[in-house]
């Protein structure tokens, strides 16, 4: 590891039952980094983003934050949930909290901030997601996509060294998944450190340092956007383009 790896995987497998996701997996992130990750369905990019943030657990190997070992439990795991913010399919917002508070509440409790501070914190993040003017709502008031632009201010709240997203899009109704994906594009110009699942290979394209292409629970190939989709080294991922860019 060096000082510019901020995410270390090293030789992790991971089964469930006879299913083997993860098979010898090794990465490195490095700050501000964007990695994009993608693949066929079931090729554990999901396993790969939640064991990170240990909301799975690994049978061997090793997984490295800020060159930290994951914590098994307690405050150090909370702590490493900010740290390592993580944004899902499905947004996750307490739905009997406004908006405002579903982004003030980690900074309270897991950071311990003041409230006055936190709510200034959150209004700032709000803004800055397009969604100031939805602060005193209920997240079933907003669209799919107002919903995510929550969640992507509530993990930057924390204030992550990386965000984790979970094929964050693919929940959403195909004219709200633009604004997301411009919420993210501009974070990953602003030098925030990114792990991105998604099938939307435009943002790969435009928004990736590096794209991971998965299959099988193995890393296959990774490579600069412009050498993966303009030659990819190896069939199944060339296979994978022809599918899903033939549409
Ligand atoms: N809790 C679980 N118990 C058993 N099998 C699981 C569990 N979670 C995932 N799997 C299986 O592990 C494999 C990898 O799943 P994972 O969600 O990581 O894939 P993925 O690449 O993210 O796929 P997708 O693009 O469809 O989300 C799949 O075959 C899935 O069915």
């Amino acid at each position: 590891m060096t000082d510019a790896d901020l995410i270390v995987l090293d030789q992790v497998n991971k089964r469930y039952g006879d299913l083997h996701v993860l098979r010898n997996v090794s990465l490195r992130v490095r700050r501000g980094e964007v990695v994009v990750i993608i693949g066929p369905s079931g090729a554990g990019k999901s396993t790969l983003c939640r064991a990170i943030n240990r909301l799975e657990t690994i049978d061997s190997g090793t997984i490295t934050v800020d060159g930290t070992p994951l914590p098994e439990e307690g405050r150090a795991l909370a702590r490493l949930r900010a740290e390592v913010g993580m944004v899902f399919q499905s947004f996750n917002l307490f739905a009997h909290k406004t908006v405002l508070d579903n982004v003030v509440l980690g900074q309270v409790h897991v950071l311990g901030k003041p409230r006055a501070a936190a709510e200034a914190t959150a209004r700032a993040l709000l803004e800055r997601v397009g969604i100031g003017a939805q602060a005193a709502k209920f997240p079933a008031q907003l669209s799919g996509g107002q919903q995510q632009r929550v969640a992507i201010a509530r993990a930057l709240a924390m204030e992550p060294k990386v965000i984790l997203f979970d094929e964050p899009t693919s929940a959403l109704d195909p004219e709200m998944v633009n604004e997301v994906l411009d919420v993210m594009t501009s974070l990953a110009r602003e030098g925030m450190t990114m792990v991105v699942v998604t099938h939307e290979m435009g943002f790969a394209r435009r928004a990736a340092d590096r794209v991971v292409f998965m299959a099988d629970g193995e890393i296959v190939e990774q490579a600069g956007p412009e050498t993966f989709f303009g030659s990819p080294s190896s069939q199944r991922a060339q296979s994978f383009l022809d599918k899903i860019l033939i549409h």
